[in-house]
């Protein structure tokens, strides 16, 4: 998620490296938890529901800028809560973010294994699911390793081929959907009480947060600019999902759904579901590299985020003794959860997101109402409009969506196809 900028002078810079940066960060793993756990509110909700995430995610972004505005560009998280919200705030803050990146470094792996064991098995190669987690984590772990450089010209070329990939494979199946599938859906005919258990998803995919820090960086103060590249880069990713849930559920019947989530609704297993409907081979194998690039560009920018805060932290050097030090202690934990359980990506994701409601949510609109009160009369350029009406309207989101995933948790939400 905090995808490496480097500390240059403030120049003019397009709006669109900007929007790139979000909409990144945005599109990753959640993306492929979409249509799973929206295969129970089904079509018509899960669109309303993306709207209203969107929305929120988008507002309590502009939170954190109002805030980090009040700062020199360049202020971390770190400084941002110390300052405005005290060491309680800090404290919680900063494990929420340590806690989503790991568990979303282990989402990666379960999914990344998942993944490359379906392109394994077309080219007729079967590996335990575990193994091939293992070899995605090495393999990529290796990479954040060598140098920040190395991870920002990867992810870029990945960008590319992600975005060729994704408008090919999906062309292909908008071209097959079948809108009786979309509007009238079999199975079932329970709806609405699914839209809950799914809300936490729906944040997770729409997480960026950490990089509203890093985009004051890059542009420094300019307010308009930042905001019109977070709009545009949520917006980018909002396209993709709505897309995205389209040519999955036109294509798959909703009672498909109940058996991709009997087999632990992994990445592999919905990709392996599309790729039985679609018409050529060529698309096929667009469709599974676009998957295997979107979780390992999320992988590198998360364990990336990651591998810093932890250096950081444990104040590891950058020589190559201290980066091998901060190497383990990043990707260990993560890589071991992954041979233990390989099959955790959901459950990841759904935990991703609680820990998200503190630090991409409720902490930023805390922090925009601290700002407002220290300094009432300090124009920065930018205040999100809503007054007190947008703070608790965010904060209740985050509550709302953090109480739905323990519920659904506790068994007291229904959950489709379990
Ligand atoms: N949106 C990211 C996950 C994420 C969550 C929270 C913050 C940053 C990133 C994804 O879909 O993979």
């Amino acid at each position: 998620m905090t995808k490496h900028i480097n500390a240059e002078p403030v120049v003019h810079r397009s709006l669109l490296g900007g929007a790139m940066i979000i909409a990144g960060t945005t599109v990753g793993a959640g993306m492929f938890s979409l249509p799973v756990v929206s295969a129970g509110m089904w079509f018509s909700y899960s669109m309303l529901t993306l709207l209203g995430v969107w929305l929120s995610m988008l507002v309590s972004g502009l939170f954190l800028l109002e805030a980090n505005l009040h700062f020199e560009p360049g202020a971390s998280f770190d400084t941002l809560t110390k300052t405005l919200l005290g060491q309680f705030w800090r404290i919680v803050g900063g494990a929420s973010i340590a806690f989503v990146l790991y568990i979303l470094s282990y989402a990666y792996i379960s999914g990344g294994g998942s993944i490359v064991n379906h392109s394994l098995q077309a080219v007729g190669v079967s590996l335990p699911q575990s193994l091939a987690g293992l070899v995605f984590a090495l393999l990529l772990a290796a990479v954040v390793l060598i140098s920040t450089r190395a991870v920002d010209r990867i992810t870029t070329i990945m960008l590319g081929g992600m975005i060729i990939t994704f408008f090919l494979a999906i062309s292909d199946l908008l071209l097959d959907i079948d809108s009786t599938k979309l509007l009238y859906p079999d199975g079932e005919t329970r709806f609405a009480p699914y839209l809950l258990a799914a809300l936490p998803f729906g944040l997770a995919s729409f997480g960026y947060h950490g990089n509203v820090p890093s985009l004051v960086k890059y542009y420094g103060k300019r307010p308009s600019t930042i905001v019109k590249a977070m709009v545009v880069g949520t917006f980018i990713a909002l396209i993709i999902y709505v897309c995205w849930l389209i040519a999955t559920m036109g294509n798959i019947p909703r009672s498909g759904f109940v058996d991709i989530i009997s087999q632990g609704g992994n990445m592999g297993v919905l990709v392996g579901a599309l790729s039985s409907i679609m018409s050529s081979d060529w698309l096929n194998s667009m469709l599974t590299i676009f998957a295997n690039l979107a979780v390992a560009s999320s992988f590198l920018g998360v364990t990336l985020g990651l591998f810093d805060y932890l250096a950081d932290l444990f104040g590891f050097d950058d020589s190559a003794q201290g980066r091998m030090k901060t190497a383990l202690v990043t990707f260990s934990p993560p890589t071991v959860l992954g041979l233990l359980f390989p099959d955790g990506f959901l459950i990841a994701i759904g935990f991703a997101a609680l820990a998200a409601t503190i630090w991409a949510v409720i902490v930023p609109a805390l922090m925009a109402y601290k700002v407002r009160q220290l300094y009432p009369t300090r124009d920065v350029g930018f205040k999100v409009p809503g007054g007190h009406i947008a703070i608790v309207a965010v904060v209740l989101f985050g509550i709302t969506t953090a109480a739905c995933h323990l519920l659904a948790m506790a068994d007291l939400l229904p959950v489709y196809g379990t």
